[in-house]
């Protein structure tokens, strides 16, 4: 993790700024190296629930809206939701046009571009869940099928 505030002693962060800074070295240590906080009710990545079809973690649109910015952002496609932050600066069209998306649905901008198939293919590598059945509006037995895309 890229320590937040340099070089500056501890004692000198205002307490709102430590609090921070404790909160975002909890959530490395739950996500990265699998961590319970004992004292959390909260959700980790092992015992998130799981959608039945497709495996998946499944994260509210809520949820998702939390990772809106540079260093940690995430975007749904087809109902899907995907963790683009290493994928940022690597995006040949820009990460403004993604960042203009992040924590919110992408799909029909990103349809509208006409992602080639290679981009497509690229999507799996970014996967980190999909949406609860009740948020779903592109899967199903309706006309537009992630499949078809
Ligand atoms: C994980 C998500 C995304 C992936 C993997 C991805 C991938 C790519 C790739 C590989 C290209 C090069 C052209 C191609 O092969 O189609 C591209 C171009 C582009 N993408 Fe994305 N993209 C993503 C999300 C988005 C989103 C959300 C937008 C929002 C508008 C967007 C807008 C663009 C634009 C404007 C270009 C440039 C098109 C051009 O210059 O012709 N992309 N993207």
């Amino acid at each position: 993790m890229k320590h937040p505030y340099g070089r500056v002693p501890l004692y000198m962060l205002q307490p709102k700024t430590l609090v921070n800074f404790a909160a975002q070295t909890l959530e490395f240590a739950s996500h990265t190296l699998g961590y319970r906080d004992p004292c959390s009710g909260a959700d980790t990545h092992g015992d998130r629930a799981k959608d039945a079809q497709t495996g998946l973690a499944i994260y509210s649109l809520n949820e998702v809206a939390e990772h809106e910015t540079f260093d940690d952002c995430w975007i749904i496609l087809y109902d899907k939701v995907f963790d683009v932050t290493r994928f940022l600066l690597e995006h040949p069209g820009g990460e403004d046009v993604v960042m203009e998306h992040a924590g919110r649905d992408a799909t029909i901008a990103f349809r509208g571009v006409g992602h080639s198939v290679p981009a497509l293919q690229m999507l799996d590598e970014y996967l980190v869940g999909i949406l609860p059945l009740s948020e779903r509006i592109y899967t199903g037995d309706g006309p537009c099928q992630w499949n078809t895309l």
